[in-house]
């Protein structure tokens, strides 16, 4: 089976019901359209979930752990073993993630999908592909194979947490590099073979390393030939384990009408695997926040996708979405909450 047919189950989203939302906005205590996009949250939440009254709470938030072998070239600010270590203060529940999903009431999970130690400590959900990708510059990062376990673990991790009720999915991810190996993916994906304006300093490089980063990704680019037109293909030359997995579980979610909120430059490479596997997916997707990394820009334009929030944050792990996402409640609750003209008994427009 291809991976486009194993992943071709997507509803197509209900314009219906995001008309009865539209009509049913109109009669709220307010004047018309004042709610601004809260309002084109709403209609778009009426059509992915078919509900006329949807619900995003409690939201999931599913971290994926992985390493990458290209980080040996020396393209962060930080050693790898952040990686594995950023998972334990996960579990110690400090990491930043935590601290806003606690905020947002969610229910929170981290998958060691690919980290390049192993990690005895319990509650880490245990589905390691392999110890870390191979450095790309030198090798393949994964073989197809390995991406399509990634993403097949992505969506029955995303399918589990919306059988423990979650109503709306944060994808957030921990692996240092991945801003080199999120930059090759969208060069590649893209077509294009010079990624001056695709890299950023990630976790904070300098002037020096950031023109490594750069010819790391375009040699890396030029010997590996990932195809743009097959994903699959730009994940297992150029990829990530949690950058699959992530796209994995957004497949997962928009199979089962449950809106995905994107978070940054990593969440939303991502997206686009997502999307390029089934383009249905793309219409269950509210991008959070608009990421610090300057390449992040160019993947939201090519998701067609304006974030919520802006507020230079550049941490990952899904935090810019977990901060935006009170935004998408006040949508909910507008519809849910809101009196109408009729029921308060205010006289509507002349
Ligand atoms: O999500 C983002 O937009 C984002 C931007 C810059 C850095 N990060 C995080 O920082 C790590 C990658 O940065 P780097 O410099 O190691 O490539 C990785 O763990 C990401 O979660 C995340
Ligand atoms: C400390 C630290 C925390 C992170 N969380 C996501 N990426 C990260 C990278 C670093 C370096």
């Amino acid at each position: 089976m291809t991976i486009e047919t194993k992943y071709s189950n997507i509803p197509s989203i209900d314009a219906e019901m995001g008309k009865k939302v539209f009509n049913y906005i109109q009669t709220l205590t307010k004047p018309v359209g004042s709610l601004g996009r809260l309002e084109e949250l709403a209609v778009q939440l009426g059509e992915i979930t078919s509900n006329p009254f949807p619900t995003v709470t409690p939201p999931g938030i599913l971290v994926f752990a992985a390493d990458h072998g290209v980080a040996v070239e020396g393209v962060s600010a930080y050693p790898k073993e952040v990686t594995a270590q950023m998972v334990l203060n996960f579990l110690g529940g400090g990491a930043g993630i935590n601290v806003f999903g606690r905020q947002i009431g969610a229910i929170q999970r981290v998958i060691d999908i690919g980290v390049a130690s192993d990690i005895e400590e319990p509650g880490v959900i245990q589905k390691k592909v392999r110890y870390g990708t191979g450095n790309f510059l030198v090798e393949e990062a994964m073989t197809r194979n390995e991406v399509e376990q990634a993403l097949e673990i992505g969506f029955s991790q995303c399918e589990e947490v919306i059988q423990e009720g979650a109503k709306c999915i944060i994808l957030g991810e921990l692996g240092i590099g991945n801003t080199t190996t999120s930059s090759a993916m969208l060069a590649a994906l893209n077509g294009v073979d010079s990624v001056g304006d695709l890299i950023g300093r990630g976790t904070g490089i300098s002037d020096e390393k950031l023109l490594l980063k750069q010819q790391v990704i375009e040699k890396a680019l030029a010997e590996r030939k990932p195809n743009p037109s097959d994903p699959i293909d730009v994940l297992s030359k150029v990829g990530g384990l949690e950058i699959a997995g992530m796209a994995g579980a957004m497949l997962a979610a928009a199979q089962n009408r449950v809106p995905i909120l994107v978070d940054g430059f990593i969440s939303t490479i991502s997206a686009l695997v997502a999307k390029a596997i089934n383009p249905a997916a793309g219409d269950y997707m509210i991008v959070g926040h608009r990421s610090a990394e300057p390449g992040h820009l160019l993947a939201l334009q090519l998701l067609e996708k304006q974030p919520l929030i802006d507020l230079g944050m550049r941490l990952g792990e899904g935090t810019g979405a977990a901060v935006a996402f009170p935004i998408l409640q006040s949508a909910t609750l507008m519809i849910k909450e809101m009196a109408t003209f009729e029921s308060a008994g205010v006289s509507s427009k002349e």
